[in-house]
């Protein structure tokens, strides 16, 4: 599903002439496979935001190579990647990003928009999405106007209403309680047992990485990889 192969980043910082180069990640070599839920751990600032915005194409790396479902990601132009994003790729931050001036249900049908999608199809997806997470009553509520585990619940539908095989999650329980992150995990793991979904998710929550198959760690900008946690069901 993913392949990363030797690759290393650096950040550069200031003016051409007085260039600072911040070497973030070094050598790394990451390999995820279809049906798998991956933790990537590590102390903060050790580069693990990093590696997952070099996969989700919002940073490019200048050494190695990303595979993403046998596609060739790193070297694609912004708008290949856009393309590419839309198609394979469902986002959880930790902040949710919803749009605030959007309702819970054009926030879920947003994806079909952009996609260009008609317009029964996009009221019979939305409606059956805001159904499989709970939020039929919901749907004319404005962000602010929820809890937080509703909105991640919002931003889940969304990451998910063009059916991705790949979610990207960066701290997805960050802010929430224990009682929604509890929810959300069983939800996460209902989504890979039951339809396959791999996951690849930042924490520094050990209930998080407790759902996971594996975990990697990254130290300094090394990865380290980790032990098999459970079994992957194909
Ligand atoms: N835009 C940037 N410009 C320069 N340096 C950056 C930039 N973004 C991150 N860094 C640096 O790169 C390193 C890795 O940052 P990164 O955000 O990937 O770490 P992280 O492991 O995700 O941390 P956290 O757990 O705190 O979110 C840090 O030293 C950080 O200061």
């Amino acid at each position: 599903m993913i392949k990363v192969n030797h690759l290393s980043y650096a950040f550069k910082i200031g003016k051409k002439e007085k260039e600072n180069v911040v070497p973030v990640l070094h050598d790394v070599n990451l390999q995820v496979e279809k049906g798998e839920i991956v933790a990537i751990v590590g102390r903060s600032g050790s580069g693990k935001s990093t590696l997952l915005n070099l996969i989700s194409g919002f940073i490019q790396a200048e050494t190695g190579t990303i595979s993403i479902n046998g596609t060739k990601v790193s070297g694609l132009s912004e708008s290949k990647w856009a393309e590419f994003r839309l198609s394979h790729l469902g986002f959880i931050f930790q902040s949710f990003q919803l749009i605030p001036s959007m309702t819970a249900y054009e926030n879920i049908e947003l994806p079909l928009v952009l996609k260009g999608t008609n317009e029964k199809d996009r009221v019979e997806r939305t409606k059956e999405m805001l159904k499989r997470v709970g939020l039929e009553q919901y749907q004319s509520h404005y962000p602010g106007e929820l809890s937080g585990g509703q909105q991640q619940r919002v931003s889940i539908a969304r990451a998910l209403i063009l059916n991705p095989p790949l979610i990207l999650a960066d701290e997805p329980t960050g802010s929430l309680d224990s009682e929604n992150e509890r929810e959300l995990l069983s939800f996460i793991k209902e989504l890979n047992e039951n339809y396959g979904i791999t996951f690849l998710m930042i924490t520094h929550d050990h209930e998080v990485a407790s759902i996971a198959h594996r975990k990697v760690e990254i130290v300094d900008g090394y990865l380290r990889e980790g032990r098999m946690l459970r079994e992957v069901q194909r």
